[in-house]
C-alpha cells in the first residue's frame, strides 16, 4: 500500500490513473472512476479494510500517526470556516453512561482524538492500533444543549439571509440525528428553531397571499383559481392539524425563552414562505404533506391506501419534485403544526438499536421567496435533511423488510459518500473536473444543489462515543472528514431575477385587486341584503295599510249597509205595526158596533 502511494506521490498523477492495490479492499458496486484514490502519504496499515467495507477515508482529513497531532490541530486551527464556500461540518457527541475511553476531544482546534478499540474482539481496520485525529468546524460535546448547537452551526447562515443551503445530519442509528434536527418540545431541535427565526426576521414583511411560489425550481405569479386552491390546500391541511396545539405553544416558547431573534425592518419587501416535506424511502420519494381527501379519510377506515411515489426531474438545472405539496405559511406555529403533521407519516420502526428508528432519509424544505419593489426576485431555498442511521446489519440484527430498508439506506449513503468523495477530488483537479454521481440515488439528486457547489452545505456528524459503536463511528468520522475538505469552486449567490419585476408587480397589483374585489363583494351582498330587507319591510307597511285602509272601507260599506237595512227594517216594523194597528182599530170598531148594536138590542129587549 505505501508502494502504491509513494509511486502515486513520485509520479505526480494522484487522481488520473486507477492503481490496483491486493492489500485494500474495494467495494464491486463502485465503478473504478468514481473509486477513492488516497493522495497523501500514510501509514501502510492505516489502509486495510475488512469485512469488504466501502472505504471513504483515502484523502479524509485523518492523521494516522500521533507525530500528526500537532498537523491536524493546526490543520483545525486553519479551519474552513475562513472560506465561506467550505462546507461546514460540526461534530456532536451523544451524552451516553458508559464512555468509552477510546475518544478524546481537543478543545483547541476542535479536534477528535480516537484511539484503538477497546473491544478485544472488535474487527476494527485499526489493526495498528494507531491513533486518528478528525478535526471539525466545531466539537458539540455531550453536555453542549440544543440552543447553542443552533446558534453556532444554523443562525449564522439564516441571518445571512441571501445565502440557500443544505443541512444534513449523518451518524450511526440512535446517535441523535433526529433530536438534532426536530428535538423534543422542551429541547427543540434546529428546524423549528430556523422557522422561528425566519419568521422572527420577515415579521413585517409576511405577504397575505399566496400569490408568488416556486414551480419547477422557478418563482411564478399565481392566478385567482391557482391561488384560491392554494389557500383551499392550506386550510384542508392546517384543519387537519388538530390536536396538536399544546406541543407547539410549548416549543414556541422554549425557543422564545432562549433566543432573542430580531426582526428586521424592510421597505418594499414581501417576503412568501412555502414549506414542503418528503422522505425517501427505500429509494422511493413519498410526500409527507398530500392533504388527505375525503376519499382516503374514508378509506383509510378499511385498509391502509398505498402511496404514491413522485419522481424527481430537473428543470433548467434545477431539481424538483413533480407533483410535490408546497404549502404556503404565514407563521411559525402553521410551520410547525404540518412539520407535526407530516413526521405522523414517516417510516419509523423499532431496531435492536433504537426503539424508534426512522427508516427513511427525510428532508424539510423551506422555500424563502422575496420580492423587492425595485422589481427584482430572491429566493432562497433551506433544505434540512435527517439521514437515516449508517448501520451494520449484523448489529441491528435486521431481517425481512428491516433489512431490505437498511440495505437502501446503506446504498444511499453510499452514493451520497462518493458524491462528497467526487467534490473532494475535484477541488484539487486544477484542469479536469471528475463527475459527481449525483443521478445515482434519489438522495444525492435531491441534494444536488450543495453537492455541485451550488449552495452550501452544513453537516452535523452525530457519534454515540461507546465501545459499541467503534467501527461503525470510524466509517462516520472517515466520512465526515472527507466532506470537511470540499471547497466549492463556484462561489453562490443569489439569483436576482430583475426579469419578473413587471409580471410580480401586476401579481400584487392583482393580489391587491383581488382582496379589494372580494370586499367590495361581500359590502355589496351585505348592502343589497339590507336593502332587500328594507324593501320587504316598506311592502309589508304598504299591505298593512292597504289592508287597513279596506278594512275601514269596508267596515264603512258594512255600516252604511246595515244601517239601510235596519231603516228598511223600521220601515216595514212600522208599517206592519201601523197595519196591526189599523186592523185591531178595525177590529175594536167592529166590536164597538156590534156591542152598540147589542147594546140597542138589548136595550130593545128589555123595553119590550
Ligand atoms: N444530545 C442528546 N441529548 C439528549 N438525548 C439525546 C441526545 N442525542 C440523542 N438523544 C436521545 O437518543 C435517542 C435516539 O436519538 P435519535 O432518535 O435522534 O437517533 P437517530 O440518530 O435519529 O436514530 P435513527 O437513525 O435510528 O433514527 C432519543 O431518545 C434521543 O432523545
Amino acid at each position: 500500500m505505501s508502494n502504491s502511494l509513494s509511486e502515486q506521490s513520485s509520479l505526480g498523477s494522484v487522481c488520473e490513473e486507477v492503481r490496483p492495490s491486493f492489500l485494500r479492499a474495494r467495494d464491486p458496486s463502485v465503478d473504478r472512476c468514481f473509486r477513492p484514490r488516497p493522495d497523501r502519504q500514510v501509514r501502510l496499515f492505516d489502509e486495510i479494510q475488512e469485512e469488504g467495507q466501502t472505504d471513504y477515508n483515502s484523502d479524509a482529513d485523518v492523521s494516522s500517526s500521533s507525530e500528526d497531532v500537532s498537523t491536524a490541530l493546526s490543520e483545525a486551527s486553519n479551519d474552513t470556516t475562513t472560506d465561506s464556500n467550505a462546507a461546514l461540518v460540526y461534530l456532536r457527541l451523544k451524552p451516553v453512561t458508559n464512555i468509552s475511553t477510546s475518544y478524546t476531544i481537543t478543545p483547541k482546534g476542535n479536534v477528535l482524538t480516537v484511539g484503538p478499540s477497546n473491544d478485544a474482539s472488535s474487527t476494527s481496520n485499526n489493526k495498528n492500533k494507531m491513533e486518528q485525529h478528525y478535526s471539525f468546524s466545531a466539537v458539540f460535546e455531550s453536555n453542549v444543549k440544543q440552543d447553542e448547537v443552533y446558534r453556532i452551526c444554523i443562525a449564522p447562515r439564516i441571518e445571512n439571509q441571501t445565502d440557500s443551503f443544505t443541512v444534513l445530519t449523518y451518524g450511526t442509528s440512535g446517535s441523535g440525528k433526529t433530536f438534532t434536527l426536530l428535538g423534543t418540545p422542551n429541547h427543540p431541535g434546529i428546524v423549528p428553531r430556523a422557522v422561528e427565526n425566519i419568521f422572527r426576521m420577515n415579521a413585517s414583511n409576511i405577504y397575505p397571499q399566496p400569490a408568488l411560489k416556486l414551480e419547477k425550481g422557478t418563482a411564478c405569479i399565481l392566478d385567482d383559481d391557482a391561488l384560491a386552491r392554494e389557500e383551499h390546500m392550506r386550510q384542508t391541511l392546517l384543519e387537519s392539524c388538530v390536536g396538536m396545539n399544546a406541543d407547539h405553544e410549548l416549543l414556541e416558547k422554549t425557543i422564545k425563552a432562549e433566543h432573542d431573534f430580531q426582526t428586521i425592518v424592510q421597505d418594499e419587501v414581501s417576503v412568501f414562505i412555502w414549506i414542503s416535506f418528503v422522505e425517501i424511502y427505500n429509494e422511493l420519494v413519498f410526500d409527507l404533506l398530500s392533504p388527505p381527501s375525503q376519499h382516503s379519510k374514508l378509506s383509510q377506515q378499511m385498509a391502509p391506501q398505498p402511496r404514491k411515489s413522485l419522481k424527481v426531474a430537473t428543470n433548467d438545472g434545477k431539481v424538483f419534485i413533480q407533483g410535490l405539496t408546497s404549502v404556503y405559511v404565514k407563521s411559525c406555529s402553521e410551520s410547525l403544526k404540518l412539520l407535526h403533521w407530516g413526521l405522523q407519516h414517516v417510516s419509523y420502526a423499532s431496531t435492536s438499536i433504537n426503539s424508534n428508528s426512522s427508516r427513511s432519509h427525510c428532508i424539510f424544505f423551506i422555500d424563502v421567496i422575496k420580492y423587492y419593489s425595485s422589481g427584482v426576485v430572491v429566493d432562497t431555498s433551506y433544505k434540512f435533511c435527517d439521514l437515516a442511521g449508517s448501520e451494520r446489519l449484523s448489529k441491528t440484527r435486521n431481517i425481512g423488510s428491516r433489512l431490505t430498508e437498511a440495505k437502501g439506506i446503506n446504498t444511499s449513503l453510499m452514493t451520497l459518500g462518493r458524491c462528497l468523495d467526487a467534490a473532494n477530488n475535484n477541488k484539487k483537479l486544477k484542469t479536469k473536473s471528475q463527475v459527481i454521481p449525483v443521478r445515482e440515488s434519489k438522495l444525492t439528486m435531491l441534494l444536488q444543489a450543495a453537492l455541485l457547489g451550488k449552495e452550501k452545505l452544513t453537516m452535523i456528524v452525530n457519534v454515540t462515543p461507546t465501545d459499541l459503536f467503534y467501527e461503525e463511528n470510524m466509517n462516520v468520522l472517515r466520512f465526515s472528514a472527507i466532506a470537511k475538505n470540499i471547497t466549492f469552486k463556484q462561489p453562490v449567490k443569489p439569483v436576482n431575477k430583475s426579469r419578473y419585476s413587471f409580471v410580480v408587480e401586476k401579481a400584487k397589483s392583482a393580489a391587491e385587486e383581488i382582496i379589494f374585489l372580494r370586499s367590495e363583494v361581500e359590502r355589496l351582498t351585505s348592502e343589497m341584503q339590507y336593502r332587500l330587507l328594507e324593501q320587504e319591510r316598506l311592502l309589508r307597511q304598504e299591505l298593512v295599510g292597504s289592508f287597513e285602509q279596506k278594512l275601514a272601507e269596508k267596515q264603512k260599506d258594512y255600516e252604511l249597509t246595515l244601517k239601510r237595512e235596519l231603516q228598511i227594517q223600521q220601515r216595514i216594523h212600522d208599517a206592519q205595526i201601523e197595519s196591526l194597528k189599523r186592523q185591531y182599530e178595525n177590529k175594536i170598531e167592529d166590536l164597538r158596533e156590534q156591542y152598540e148594536e147589542e147594546e140597542i138590542e138589548r136595550k130593545r129587549r128589555t123595553l119590550e
